[in-house]
């Protein structure tokens, strides 16, 4: 039995893992703890969940890397600068291991890894993400990364800038620029996680589109993560080494 706790345990990702872990026969939920929950109750687990918040995790995650518990954290609002300080925490740590992933749906890493696929055959790409409304962070840390890994497949394949002439615009009428990728972030009732990853080239687009439907869906992918995190060296970003990606 993996001996697992969760942080965020009463939020919107948190309930559903929460039932995940208790469902698993293989799994047992030693701790489920919220913001105002001591940290120390985390002490008898091996894994730790974490979808809190970007304001918090960073403080989550020395606490439990130092503690020498492998964190398994959903909560987005990573640059290169937050993932170093993991590793720094994790090389202090040896033996500990860590998951980081923006998106834990299975879908939704697929949507991105076609995307990646796709990049250089087309000049232009932007990505559109729409969320429900209480999201923290924008862009979503899924977009963030897409745009990373579209951007990387551009430079690997040597395509030049996209084409645009704007030259005059209104603040933020073009999004968020990651690594040349322009980034929209709609926020909508209704809504819970989309995006929409736009190509075009010569006369045709093409369009890959991921839709959340129940938060749910976040759930194989957490407890493939929890399963499999103690056998990662260091820090893993992304789901896709664990489905042979
Ligand atoms: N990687 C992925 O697949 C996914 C990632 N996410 C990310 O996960 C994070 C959480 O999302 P979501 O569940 O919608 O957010 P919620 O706000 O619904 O849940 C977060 C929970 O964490 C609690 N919390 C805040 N601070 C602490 C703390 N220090 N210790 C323990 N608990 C704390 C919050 O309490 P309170 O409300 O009182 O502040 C809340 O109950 C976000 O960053 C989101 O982007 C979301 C979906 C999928
Ligand atoms: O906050 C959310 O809801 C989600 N957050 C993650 C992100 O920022 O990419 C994953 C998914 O989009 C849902």
């Amino acid at each position: 039995m993996i001996r697992v706790g969760v942080l965020g345990a009463q939020g919107r990702v948190g309930v559903e893992v929460c039932k995940a872990v208790e469902a698993a026969t293989d799994m047992e939920l030693v701790a489920a703890l919220d913001k105002d929950d001591p940290i120390e109750g985390l002490e008898g687990a091996e894994v730790v969940v974490d979808f809190t918040h970007p304001d918090v995790v960073m403080g989550n995650l020395e606490w439990m890397i130092g503690h020498g518990i492998r964190p398994v954290v959903g909560t987005t609002g990573f640059d290169e600068g937050r993932l170093e300080s993991v590793r720094g925490w994790l090389a202090a740590n040896p033996g500990t291991s860590c998951l980081i992933a923006p998106n834990f749906g299975i879908a939704a890493v697929l949507m991105m890894h076609f995307a990646q696929q796709a990049a250089r055959y087309f000049e232009s790409v932007e990505i559109v993400e729409l969320h429900h409304p209480n999201k923290a962070d924008a862009p979503s840390g899924t977009a963030r990364r897409t745009a990373e890994l579209v951007s990387e497949a551009r430079a690997k394949a040597g395509l030049a800038a996209m084409p645009d002439a704007t030259s005059t615009a209104l603040d933020g009428a073009r999004g968020a620029d990651v690594g040349g990728v322009h980034v929209h972030a709609v926020r909508l009732s209704g809504l819970i996680a989309h995006q929409e990853v736009l190509l075009g080239g010569d006369g045709e687009t093409l369009t890959i589109r991921h839709d959340t439907m129940s938060r749910a869906a976040f759930t194989p992918g957490v407890l493939l993560g929890v399963r499999r995190v103690r056998e990662l060296p260091g820090l893993t970003v992304g789901l896709e080494p664990l489905l042979d990606l």
